[in-house]
């Protein structure tokens, strides 16, 4: 069982070497409910140091056997958890909601893409893992093969608590790894829901580990910890940054998913009405807390006008409010911080001087955590609401003369994670494709709208530059070895 319950608090446990483990720090935090102020989800271990060394120390002994059983074996575990998984969704998709506020039908639905996810790399299991390349020597045999890494650290954000750890744990686990997760502590209690789900489908007992905690003391402990062979991270530049000079420092392997400042270009040939729908959905659905959330919308100054009406009439009827009331569109802010960050956003725009045609004002305040959908133009590219990473549900129309100028401003940011455009001219979207700097690019279709059986991840400072999901994932989760027979 996950949970324990003290003095009538539900308390989500490590889950250690097989077992469900309170810290020996005996402190707990609490995961708050940003749709109703007050109202407490459960508490999550604020664990130790010594926390983190036990569940390394399993990994590490554990991984031994793991890595030498049969993929197809491995494959197994992962089909059974998500057979388990499919079945809670109600419940893990309610306890994502309760924490970070998303839409119970986004939650259920990303519950369901963690369901794909397991159920994909399970087949990872019995695919080929290498070549067989002639040697110069015509007697010899020399192929590659693919080798575990070992124990990898696992370190996620809060706005896809069950899609992100899971396209990072099942992968690794296909491919004979270990692992130990430290989830974003907003969201400690739906990971434990998922890690669960492996649990209940019998995987050996320290092959999968969760110590959940504080971000700074925990994720730092695992980078540095010896026992630790690799890191995959998903969350704030800042951070990834930072973990990435101590996996330098140690020569373990990294891996980086960061942030992102989306664009759409809009072209004075696109269709108007799939651009102003797609432009609300990708950048405010999840309250705009997708790294691949449009962000910046270029329009050709020929259609700006008329875009920008069907934009506005579309944004009125967008209703804010608990994710679990049918009618509610969009959900709170995930935490009071985040609140903060968005609003202190909005109040620069406006101090640089860019004009709030809508939204912008904390709304529902006796309540959560919510502000309104937001857009602004007359912006220019060197304000900060153009440059800078907002994670929330924050427009902000450029306008532009020709194409040319467009692609020159989307490609105008340090990330370069997704991007859109929306033509049916062929050459608009050639030029796009073959010159906008972004991992993912999408033609008449929202900014985001990542497929788990693809490759994914930014460029520039969006990633450190591998690519996570589909079977780019195998990249990252294991070492190619060259081996010659004579
Ligand atoms: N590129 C991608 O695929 C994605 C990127 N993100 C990015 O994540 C950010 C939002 O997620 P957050 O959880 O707020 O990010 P965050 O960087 O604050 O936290 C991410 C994880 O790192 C941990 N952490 C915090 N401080 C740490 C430290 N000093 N050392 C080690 N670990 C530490 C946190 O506890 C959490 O588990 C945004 O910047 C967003 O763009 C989010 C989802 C996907
Ligand atoms: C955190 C990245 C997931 C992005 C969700 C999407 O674009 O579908």
């Amino acid at each position: 069982m996950n949970t324990m319950t003290e003095s009538k608090k539900t308390v989500t446990l490590n889950y250690i070497n097989g077992e469900w483990v309170a810290s020996d720090s005996e402190q707990t935090a609490v995961s708050k409910n940003p749709a109703k102020i007050g109202e407490d989800v459960g508490y999550y271990q604020m664990s130790s140091s010594n926390d983190f060394d036990q569940a390394a120390v399993s990994a590490r002994k554990a991984q031994k056997a793991w890595g030498k059983l049969a993929g197809s074996v491995r494959g197994d575990y992962l089909l059974k958890a998500a057979a388990i998984l499919e079945e809670r969704i109600e419940d893990v998709a309610t306890a994502m909601t309760q924490e970070m506020g998303k839409t119970f039908a986004e939650a259920k639905g990303e519950t369901a893409r963690g369901v794909a996810i397991l159920r994909y790399y399970a087949g990872e299991g019995m695919r080929a893992i290498g070549d067989v390349i002639p040697s110069s020597d015509s007697d010899a045999l020399m192929f590659t093969t693919r080798v575990p890494l070992g124990v990898v650290g696992v370190i996620t954000p809060w706005n896809f608590p069950v899609a992100i750890p899971l396209w990072k744990m099942a992968p690794a686990l296909i491919y004979g790894n270990a692992v130990v997760v430290k989830p974003a502590s907003d969201t400690a209690i739906t990971c434990s829901k998922v890690i669960n789900c492996l649990h209940d489908a019998g995987i050996p007992a320290g092959v999968v580990n969760m110590v959940t905690g504080s971000g700074a003391k925990i994720g730092m402990e695992m980078v540095n910890h010896p026992e630790i062979d690799a890191i995959t991270f998903t969350g704030s530049n800042t951070v990834g940054k930072q973990l990435a000079h101590a996996a330098v420092d140690r020569g373990i392997k990294y891996q980086l998913e960061m942030g992102g400042k989306n664009p759409v270009i809009v072209a004075n040939d696109a269709d108007l009405e799939l651009a102003a729908e797609a432009t609300i959905s990708g950048g405010l659905k999840s309250t705009g807390q997708k790294c691949t959330a449009t962000s910046r919308v270029i329009v050709h100054k020929d259609v700006y006008e008329e875009f920008k009406e069907k934009l506005l009439t579309k944004m009125k009827t967008i209703t804010v409010g608990d994710g679990f009331e049918t009618g509610t569109w969009m959900g709170p802010c995930a935490s009071e911080g985040q609140l903060e960050t968005v609003l202190s956003y909005i109040e620069k725009g406006k101090q640089e001087g860019a004009k709030l045609l809508y939204g912008g004002n904390q709304v529902l305040k006796d309540q959560g955590y919510y502000v309104e959908p937001t857009v602004f133009e007359n912006a220019t590219p060197s304000m900060t609401i153009a440059r800078e990473e907002i994670f929330g549900p924050v427009l902000v129309l450029l306008k532009v003369d020709t194409m040319e100028e467009a692609l020159e401003m989307a490609n105008d940011s340090e990330y370069g994670l997704s991007a859109s455009i929306f033509t049916t001219n062929i050459g608009n979207m050639l030029s796009f494709i073959n010159e906008m700097d972004a991992g993912l690019v999408r033609i008449n279709a929202e900014s985001a709208g990542v497929e788990l059986q693809a490759p994914f991840g930014g460029m520039k400072q969006s990633s450190s530059h591998s690519r996570e999901q589909g079977r780019a994932a195998i990249e990252f989760f294991t070492s190619i070895k060259t081996v010659f027979v004579k």
